[in-house]
Formats: C-alpha cells, structure tokens, sequence
C-alpha cells in the first residue's frame, strides 16, 4: 500500500519533525528516508556526504524512496532533495499519495536549521545556499504537491494539526 501521506520541502521545512507529529495524530507508523538511508548505510548523512559523495548518496536515496513508497503505508517524510530526480518525481506521482509541500521563509527556516547541524548542503555560506535551494527546487515542490502548508508561523504540531484538517 502506498503512503498515506508524503512530506516534501526544504532543510528546515520540519518534514522530519511534523511528519512525526502527523503519525501520531493519524496513529500510522512513520518513516523519514534520511533515516532509513543512515541506519541502511550505518554512517550519518553527512558522513556518506564526506566518505562517499553525494552521487552515491541520491543513488541510495532513490532506492530507498522507490521502496518506501511500495512498502510504507503511513506518513513519510523524503530528504530535502529526495524528490527532484525524474524518476522520483514519476514515481512520487505514480503512487497517487497526497503529497503536502511544507514551506518556509529562508527567515523561517535559518533559526531551525541553525546552520550549523548536520546539512552537507548548506557548508560554506549556509543562507545563501539554502536560497539557491529553494530557487530551484520550488517549481518541482509545487509540481507535485496537492497541499502546500506555510509553516513559518506554526509549531510542528499546529502544522501536523492543519494537515489532517487538508487532507480530510
Ligand atoms: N514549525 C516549526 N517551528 C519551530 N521549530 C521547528 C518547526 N519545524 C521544525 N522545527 C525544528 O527545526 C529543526 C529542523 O526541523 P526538521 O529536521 O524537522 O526539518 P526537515 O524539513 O526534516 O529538514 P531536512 O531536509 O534537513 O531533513 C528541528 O530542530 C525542529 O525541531
Ligand atoms: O535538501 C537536501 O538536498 C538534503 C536534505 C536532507 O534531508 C538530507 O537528505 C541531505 O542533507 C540533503
Ligand atoms: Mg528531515
């Protein structure tokens, strides 16, 4: 069965933390794929980042998402960038889950990130790059998003509140 609903947006967006939320108040199991790729790989994100590349790590990355949507029937929460290839994207559709753009302000998501976490993206000039981001992944966020939810004013469980009222 495919997810009951799937998270997608940038660093800081909160996937991980209201994709949580919203397992609880929906009482389905949730899985994040950054997770599942650091237990599968027993390194952290930024330790595959450093050790193996980031080639390696989209190739795990899209592997893990394509199994997560044919195995996981709850809430699921993708990477920042696990829905940008073409085959995630297709697949993504494919699954007809409704899939929920969480979206924040770089305003919004530069004191959650902090900056200084465990984000092999955002090394250098952190805010800059979270921009850069963003410019680039909005279009396809909103592509395939059937819900878009602002977050820059909500705590997780505001935002995990107002997505079962979205998808009721
Ligand atoms: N709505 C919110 N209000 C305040 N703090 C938040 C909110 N959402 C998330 N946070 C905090 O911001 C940090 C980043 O959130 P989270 O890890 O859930 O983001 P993410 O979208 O999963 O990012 P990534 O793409 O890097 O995995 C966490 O410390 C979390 O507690
Ligand atoms: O936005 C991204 O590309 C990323 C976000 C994180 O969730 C991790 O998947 C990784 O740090 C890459
Ligand atoms: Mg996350």
């Amino acid at each position: 069965m495919p997810p009951r609903v799937i998270l997608i947006g940038p660093p800081g967006a909160g996937k991980s933390s209201v994709g949580k939320s919203l397992s609880r108040l929906l009482k389905e199991d949730f899985v994040d794929t950054d997770t599942v790729i650091a237990e599968q790989e027993k390194q952290s994100i930024g330790e595959i980042f450093v050790d193996k590349g980031e080639p390696y790590f989209r190739e795990v990355e899209e592997q893990v998402l394509l199994k997560q949507l044919v195995e996981h029937s709850g809430v699921l929460s993708l990477g920042g960038g696990a829905p940008l290839s073409t085959i995630a994207q297709g697949a993504i559709k494919a699954s007809g889950s409704p899939v929920v753009f969480l979206d924040v302000t770089l305003a919004g998501a530069a004191p959650r990130v902090g900056f200084n976490r465990d984000r092999p993206l955002l090394l250098g000039n952190p805010r800059a790059q979270w921009q850069e981001l963003m410019n680039v992944r909005r279009p396809i966020y909103e592509s395939l998003a059937h819900h878009q939810l602002m977050t820059d004013k909500l705590t997780p469980n505001e935002a995990a509140t107002a997505i079962v009222t979205l998808l009721s």
